[in-house]
């Protein structure tokens, strides 16, 4: 996730400077790979006017046992990590301008969906300057009910996954058709975005969306009664309420 937040910034301001901090060899190199400066440990002192926090929510202690030279860091953190609620951030990382984000990996092509939490003691200028950073990545949406993180995590951080785990049953349906794998993906990649696009620009519930497309005794209905047979919509559903609590369950409290 730190990588598609670099790249979405650079993307957003070519003229950012922007360090990532990556002590794998591998992730390193492919990080540099992609134009952007990486080096294996967080400099000491911290000269960024701004840090994101992206290492795995089990890896944060390590991070701090790491890098202890952070709790002397007076400027901005944003910590995009699942379930770490916002009092153990202030509090581990001796910081009082904390922000709690969840952006997805769209993030990394500007068209990612943000969630944000401000810290109660963040300064109104940098809450603006939070704001004007991660709005470069996309949708951004300020909220003040942190119990609403575990849910947007779940939503928004983990949404790209099952957008995609449905697209990979069309674009298997299209393979097993016949259909060439460049062409199953090209199909399956525009059937995602020209629906996004619909989905858009009607406003509503996309079930309506969904509805248009049914064409009274005709095929689609055939397809969609068996995704209500096999109770698809509450699989799903049930899905994100499963990925909400172990948000929950990653962080100490919330
Ligand atoms: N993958 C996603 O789409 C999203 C992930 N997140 C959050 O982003 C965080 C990272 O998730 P992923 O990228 O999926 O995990 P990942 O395991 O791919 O990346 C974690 C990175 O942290 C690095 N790391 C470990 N210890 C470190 C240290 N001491 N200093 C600096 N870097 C260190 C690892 O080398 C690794 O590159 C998690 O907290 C997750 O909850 C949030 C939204 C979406
Ligand atoms: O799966 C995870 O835990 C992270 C948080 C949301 C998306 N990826």
């Amino acid at each position: 996730m730190g990588s598609a937040i670099a790249l979405g910034l650079r993307r957003a301001n070519p003229e950012s400077s922007i360090l990532a901090i990556e002590p794998d060899a591998v992730r390193r190199a492919s990080i540099i790979n992609g134009g952007i400066t990486a080096i294996e440990i967080l400099p000491n002192p911290i000269a960024s006017e701004v840090l994101f926090l992206a290492t795995t929510p089990q890896d944060f202690s390590s991070f701090l046992e790491i890098n202890p030279h952070i709790k002397k860091y007076k400027g901005i953190i944003i910590s995009v990590m699942a379930g770490t609620c916002i009092s153990e951030l202030t509090d581990r990382l001796n910081c009082s301008q904390v922000f709690r984000a969840m952006p997805n990996l769209a993030c990394a092509e500007n068209e990612g969906v943000t969630i944000v939490l401000a810290a109660a003691s963040v300064t109104q200028s940098n809450s603006k300057k939070v704001k004007n950073l991660l709005s470069g990545l996309g949708l951004l949406l300020f909220i003040q009910n942190e119990k609403l993180m575990h849910s947007a995590t779940a939503l928004v951080g983990g949404g790209p996954a099952y957008l995609s785990f449905f697209a990979a049953a069309l674009y298997e349906y299209a393979i097993s058709s016949g259909f060439e794998k460049a062409s199953a993906l090209l199909i399956t990649a525009q059937l995602m975005s020209g629906t996004s696009r619909l989905l858009k620009l009607a406003q509503d519930d996309p079930i309506k969306l969904c509805e248009r497309v049914m064409t009274p005794g005709g095929t689609t209905q055939q397809a969609v009664n068996i995704f209500e047979k096999n109770q698809i919509k509450k699989t799903i559903i049930d899905g994100l309420k499963t990925a909400c609590a172990r948000s929950a369950t990653l962080g100490r409290s919330t």
